[in-house]
């Protein structure tokens, strides 16, 4: 039987660089892990594509598929909901392959209770100036939902403890560059590549 794959989730406040890491990770990684895309009912940005960025929903549609258990977690996060498709991230673990999950706090500790064997990556900010200083420069939100978003960064930073790895976005390449580590370390540390040099042992 094929061994599973690892659970890995990434997640910390809004405007810290979740999206922007994730996809220089992705960039790089020549596709060893597997991104599930999510499921929201906001509206979306300019350039987002619907099953690339987000698979968009509308309010009913998104309830139906709570009351269907398909998801694997869920959240209302500022007034929306966002969520992750259970089939695929069973799918795709069971194929033995690791699935990466970008996703807020919440829906994070909703994971950590059905996947405890999950990885867990709290990214954080050098400070709580530079997060609102990023998620203004993106100049995606208003300024309702910058103050509602950046009420709820205070509130998700306190639960960093309950993360595996806490890892600073100061700069995006050594944020990269910390979480492949950690990852490539869990690898080894699950015996998830170490029996494979068992090969070297046996004799001819
Ligand atoms: N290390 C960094 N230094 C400076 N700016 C950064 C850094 N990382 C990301 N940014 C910028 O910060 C802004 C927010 O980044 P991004 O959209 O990736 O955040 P996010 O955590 O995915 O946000 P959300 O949770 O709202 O989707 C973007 O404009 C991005 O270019
Ligand atoms: N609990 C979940 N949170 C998710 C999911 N997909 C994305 N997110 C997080 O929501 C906020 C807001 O996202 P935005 O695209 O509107 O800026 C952010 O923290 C995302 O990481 C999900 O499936 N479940």
């Amino acid at each position: 039987m094929k061994e599973r794959g690892l659970l890995i989730v990434l997640s910390g406040p809004s405007g810290v660089g979740k999206g922007t890491v994730r996809k220089e990770i992705f960039s790089q990684n020549d596709a060893n892990f597997q991104y599930s895309i999510s499921m929201t009912t906001r509206k979306p940005r300019a350039g987002e594509v619907d099953g690339v960025d987000y698979f968009f929903k509308s309010r009913e549609e998104f309830e139906e598929l709570i009351k269907q258990e398909k998801l694997l977690e869920w959240a209302e996060y500022v007034g929306n909901y966002y969520g992750t498709p259970v089939d695929y991230v069973e799918q795709t673990l069971s194929e033995g392959r690791d699935v990466f999950l970008e996703i807020e706090v919440q829906g994070a500790l909703q994971v950590r209770k059905a996947f405890p064997e999950g990885l867990f990556i709290f990214l954080a900010p050098p400070s709580l100036n530079e997060l609102k200083n990023r998620i203004v420069t993106r100049g995606t939100e208003s300024q309702e939902l910058i103050d509602n978003r950046m009420k709820v960064a205070k509130e998700e930073i306190i639960m960093m403890d309950a993360y595996d790895y806490v890892v600073e976005n100061d700069r995006v390449d050594l944020a990269c560059e910390r979480i492949n580590a950690i990852v490539v370390a869990e690898h080894c540390r699950r015996e998830r590549i170490a029996p494979r040099y068992k090969k070297l042992l046996e004799v001819e």
